[in-house]
């Protein structure tokens, strides 16, 4: 998927034809903006005040206790946007802003843009830094109590649309009893497993400050002890020898080095009982050198990379690096799955 300036008539289709249109200044002026609008909207409340009932500017105005004139300009972006339907002057919620905006929709976007707009945002202050130094934030390492909270909210609502197609499309054994799910935070993917086989039970390895935020989220699910946390570190523990049918690694490779990513593997290899399947679940890398590894040139993909480059020094990994880990770690390759929900993301496969 791209994002894409849409002509919407013949003259303007001309002159992006004919590259009269200084698309770059959309890039540097609108696109900020944009951003950040849609952040602010959420986060001040403005979504659940018209779900309330408010409908008019000055109604979300005194609910959500903004300024009149600064919200109208910020209501006319959103209804460009798609996120607003307006009629004499009332607003209602599109389809869009119902599903994935509402804090109590199952698919709901909003911790993510919590995290983003009060944690995230200042980080990309530090972008240039990083194009300069290649030093990436490592924000594991600092965040504070509060973001820890932001951070593990958020990837529950990255997890609302891909842990049901995970569900349907994971290729695990159907006899497994044992899943190990490395930096599994909230635990939905596993939950999501725990609920096709009866008998499977799961351990959710993560760091402890993250199992401190995630412990509520996680009960929600109401999995009792079927699926479990552990403090630890995937980087510094052992996962044992012939324990588990399916190790997860979701989302946590792009934190790790090559190197890191290759010894986990070595150490999964270990773990996994004969038969058993390692999955790792990621943000794809697209290859830059002209080879398509089935996932191609996207979006989602390369702006990833870079923000996985600039928050964790890391970044994506392309599915041929992904596959050296697991074969170096003795593992046989099996099938890519990628997700329709979630372009440019993938499971990448192998089985001991
Ligand atoms: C981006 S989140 C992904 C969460 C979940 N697996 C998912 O796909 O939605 C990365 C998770 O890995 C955890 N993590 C980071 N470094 C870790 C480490 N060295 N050992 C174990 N967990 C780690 C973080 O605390 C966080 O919960």
């Amino acid at each position: 998927m791209r994002l894409t300036v849409t002509p919407e008539n013949l003259l303007e289709w001309i002159a992006l034809k004919i590259n009269m249109v200084p698309l770059p200044l959309l890039h540097a002026q609108i696109f900020p903006i944009v951003g950040k609008a849609v952040l602010e909207a959420a986060d001040k409340g403005v979504f659940e005040a018209v779900h309330k009932g408010k409908q008019t500017v000055d109604e979300i105005a005194a609910e959500c206790r903004l300024h009149p004139k600064a919200l109208r300009e910020l209501m006319g972006l959103l209804l460009v946007l798609g996120y607003f339907k307006q009629r004499d002057g009332r607003y209602t919620l599109t389809r869009i802003s119902q599903r994935w905006v509402l804090k109590d929709h199952d698919e709901s976007v909003f911790g993510m843009m919590l995290f983003n707009n009060r944690v995230v945002w200042p980080w990309f202050e530090q972008l240039g830094n990083y194009l300069q130094t290649g030093e990436g934030i490592q924000y594991h390492d600092h965040l504070t109590t509060d973001q820890w909270a932001y951070y593990q909210q958020a990837m529950l609502a990255a997890t609302g649309t891909e842990a049901k197609e995970f569900g349907r499309k994971a290729p695990i054994p159907k006899n497994a009893t044992r899943m190990l799910d490395i930096g599994g935070s909230h635990g939905q993917h596993s939950v999501a497993l725990c609920k096709k086989l009866p008998d499977l039970q799961a351990i959710i390895l993560d760091l402890p400050p993250a199992i401190e935020q995630a412990a509520p989220l996680l009960a929600r699910a109401g999995m009792g002890d079927r699926v479990r946390h552990q403090a630890g570190n995937a980087l510094t523990d052992d996962f044992g020898e012939s324990q588990y049918d399916i190790v997860l690694l979701s989302s946590l490779a792009h934190h790790f080095s090559n190197e890191q990513n290759r010894e986990v593997a070595r150490k999964v290899a270990r773990a996994l009982k004969p038969g058993g399947v390692y999955i790792i679940n990621e943000f794809i890398r697209p290859e830059t050198d002209g080879k398509s590894d089935g996932v191609g040139t996207n979006l989602v993909g390369n702006s990833m990379d870079l923000f996985y480059g600039l928050t964790s020094t890391a970044g994506n990994y392309a599915i041929s690096e992904i596959q050296s880990w697991q074969t170096d770690a003795g593992l046989k390759l099996s099938k890519v799955k990628s997700y329709l929900s979630i372009p440019g993301r993938a499971m990448v496969v192998a089985k001991k």
